[in-house]
């Protein structure tokens, strides 16, 4: 079953210069599904997430999320359908600084007013499947990298949203933080069915999905799928990275996994 349908996404911004960031691009991400998206610099990925996140709006085509068309609800609804449905993972973790971890992970369920019952049972499952509960009275500057990202998974993921959209959720850690951080999200989605679309310029990291969709110019380049052996899946992303070009710099995270 499809969780989330791009069918013919294009965004064209106007401007002095009107440049076509999304053009025609389709494809379809199912549930339980953890799907990487690559392409280079300017390739239309963050303008994608935007698109899905529904902070902007497509020039033509549509996005479906579970048969459902966003575009048709008013402001007030789609603010809901956003809150509700769909978690976010930032590359700068976004916590914010004035609350401890622990009401940072729950902010969801408060701005929802969910019972404290409910708070309670998730926030205690979560930080012992994310080893957060040490840190739970911590603020933000008192943690780590690895422990900031932990964080903000917990709080994608305490409202059982749809879907949890990441972007470069390993752009800002070292390599044994980012290790951990998807290893995390890889038994998320594996032992909690949770949906994941991933923006990474990092080959290693894309290594840790089921599929990695290549864009390009804003066009559909290519999609492989895993073949549950990470080190070859890693090199044939790379295969697929030469072929997609870029300028230098585009992959300078690249290391050996
Ligand atoms: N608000 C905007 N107005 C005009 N052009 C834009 C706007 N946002 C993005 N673009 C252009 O659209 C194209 C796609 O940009 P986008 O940021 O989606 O690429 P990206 O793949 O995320 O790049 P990067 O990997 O460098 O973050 C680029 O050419 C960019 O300059």
């Amino acid at each position: 079953m499809s969780i989330l349908q791009i069918q013919d996404a294009t965004k064209v911004y106007e401007g002095k210069v009107t440049k076509r960031a999304l053009n025609q691009l389709s494809f379809e991400v199912e549930k339980g599904e953890f799907v990487a998206i690559m392409g280079p610099s300017g390739s239309g990925k963050t303008t994608l997430l935007n698109m899905v996140s529904m902070i902007d709006t497509l020039t033509s085509g549509e996005i479906i999320f579970n048969g459902m068309k966003p575009q048709m609800l008013n402001s007030e609804e789609l603010a809901y359908f956003r809150r509700r449905q769909l978690g976010f993972v930032f590359q700068d973790f976004n916590l914010l600084p004035t609350l401890t971890v622990e009401e940072n992970v729950i902010l969801p369920l408060t701005i929802d007013e969910q019972p404290i019952s409910v708070m309670e049972e998730r926030l205690k499952s979560l930080s012992e499947l994310l080893d957060l509960t040490s840190i739970l009275m911590k603020r933000p500057y008192e943690i780590s990298g690895g422990q900031a990202q932990r964080t903000a998974i917990a709080r994608a993921l305490i409202h059982h949203p749809m879907l949890v959209l990441a972007d470069e959720p390993t752009g800002n850690l070292d390599s044994n933080a980012s290790r951990e951080v998807l290893e995390l999200l890889a038994r998320m989605n594996k032992e909690n069915d949770t949906t994941i679309l991933m923006v990474t310029h990092d080959p290693i990291a894309a290594s840790y999905c089921d599929r990695v969709i290549f864009i390009k110019d804003g066009e559909f380049f290519n999609e492989i799928y895993t073949d549950d052996r990470r080190q070859t899946f890693f090199q044939r992303i790379l295969n697929v990275l030469s072929l997609l070009g870029g300028h230098v710099g585009d992959f300078s995270s690249i290391r050996l996994p």
